[in-house]
């Protein structure tokens, strides 16, 4: 589908959608446990789809809009044939939350994927498998792997992916004795890893953290079921805070101030950037400033916020960000630092690509006028279409159905609240 998108500003009450990852860890975790749980606010992205269809591969029930998972079963189920391959669609959260825990359930399992995602790193975990005798094989886009998890020492990188040491977390705990998990790097992504500490929490879960590389997590244990709502998503919330930023009118609600989503830093570079905090007065825009000045901003805590605060940074006048840390945008559902780069200058905005970082020099307007790829990015289409706001000529996005990996209604919710686009589908 392309969206062709006519600059004008936003303005209303949006609520962002439900948090992906926490959808993630409380739907496998309620598929771990020892009972019924329901779920309040699912939001049936296509990630959340395809950790719901995994889980039922591995044995779990689960209803078809996602709000009752009975897990009962799954934890006698070690002795059960190979599961089917499960389809991950384009998620890595799923892939590498379930790597681990197909292994200790079952001793075995197959997964696949499309997109990018068969392509993203798996060596953290092809390294510990090569050290605990478990075998692996990634042909033709399966991935299968087979072998015992047995409860021990984990060494593994953190500064890859925190979704290997999720999947770890998830793993460990059902196995029939005590591990740590020892992190060979600093960690990156860390606000992750604290979502995975508080659902396993939730649940009853017990795994002891010293804050800095060493994880203890005690073996049989039992995931208590719960009654759960998902808060909302901080990292898509950070969208609309870049629209705000720009100057639409926008009250951003349902969001859990006290959230341990590390995303919530959207509220810090709003700052850096905007010089105000993100609560002011309806129709205040950001103060315009006397001469150029430079903003540093840390990403390898909260990488997907790189895309909406590159649009922000793109069109905030007089001030050059440098976003650093980033190498790990690499590895996304696209090289997302060439994507970004990409987009925002077909745009006209001036961005430089560094290895693991991004200097944007704002303005106040960019050209558009021109059509640009969503680089089957949900996370890049948004940042086109958020920068397009700004632009003095009309945008088109192709591929921008791809939004729905984690945000399945946003066209709807940008045309509410007063953009003015044109969907179209595109010629095959
Ligand atoms: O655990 C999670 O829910 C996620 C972890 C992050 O990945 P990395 O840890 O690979 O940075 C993030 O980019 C991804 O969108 C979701
Ligand atoms: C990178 C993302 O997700 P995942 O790693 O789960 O595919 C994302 O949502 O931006």
């Amino acid at each position: 589908m392309n969206v062709t998108i006519t600059p004008k500003k936003l303005a209303g009450a949006i609520t962002p959608p439900p948090s992906k990852s926490q959808a993630h860890r409380l739907i496998i975790a309620a598929a771990l446990s020892d009972g019924f749980c329901h779920l309040s606010n699912v939001s049936l992205s296509e990630d959340i789809q395809a950790t719901l269809r995994c889980m039922r591969t591995l044995d779990a029930d689960a209803s078809a809009d996602g709000t009752v998972i009975r897990g009962a079963d799954l934890v006698d189920g070690h002795e059960d044939p190979a599961p089917t391959v499960m389809d991950c669609g384009e998620s890595g959260s799923t892939l590498r939350f379930l790597i681990p825990v197909a292994l200790a359930l079952k001793g075995k399992g197959s997964f696949t994927g499309h997109g990018r995602l068969m392509e993203r790193p798996q060596e953290p975990y092809f390294e510990l498998f090569r050290e605990k005798g478990i075998a692996w094989s990634l042909e033709e886009s399966v991935l299968t792997v087979e072998g015992r998890l047995t409860p021990g020492i984990y060494a593994i990188r953190g500064d890859v992916s925190s979704q290997f040491i999720t999947g770890l977390l998830y793993a460990l705990p059902l196995l029939d004795g005590d591990s740590e998990i020892h992190l060979t790097t600093e960690l990156e992504s860390r606000g992750y890893v604290d979502m995975t500490l508080d659902a396993l929490e939730r649940f009853g879960v017990e795994v002891e953290y010293d804050g800095a590389r060493t994880f203890r997590v005690k073996g049989n244990q039992i995931y208590r079921h719960q009654d759960l709502t998902i808060e909302g998503d901080w990292s898509n919330a950070a969208f609309w805070f870049a629209a705000a930023g720009m100057g639409c009118e926008l009250d951003i609600q349902g969001l859990n101030p006290l959230s341990c989503q590390g995303d919530m830093r959207i509220a810090a570079h709003y700052a850096a950037l905007c010089g105000e905090e993100l609560v002011r007065e309806a129709g205040e825009t950001p103060a315009a400033r006397e001469g150029r000045r430079t903003v540093e901003l840390d990403m390898s805590q909260c990488p997907d916020l790189v895309p909406p605060v590159a649009a922000l940074a793109a069109l905030t006048p007089g001030c050059d960000t440098h976003l650093v840390n980033a190498a790990r945008l690499r590895i996304k559902e696209s090289d997302r630092l060439a994507t970004v780069t990409d987009v925002l200058n077909a745009l006209g905005a001036q961005v430089e690509e560094y290895p693991d970082s991004l200097i944007i020099h704002g303005r106040a307007s960019l050209a558009g006028g021109v059509t640009v790829s969503g680089h089957n990015d949900h996370r890049i289409a948004m940042m086109a279409a958020i920068a397009a706001i700004r632009c003095e000529a009309p945008v088109t996005i192709t591929g921008a159905e791809c939004v729905k990996k984690s945000y399945p209604n946003f066209w709807e919710e940008y045309a509410r609240l007063g953009g003015a686009i044109r969907r179209e589908e595109e010629a095959v």
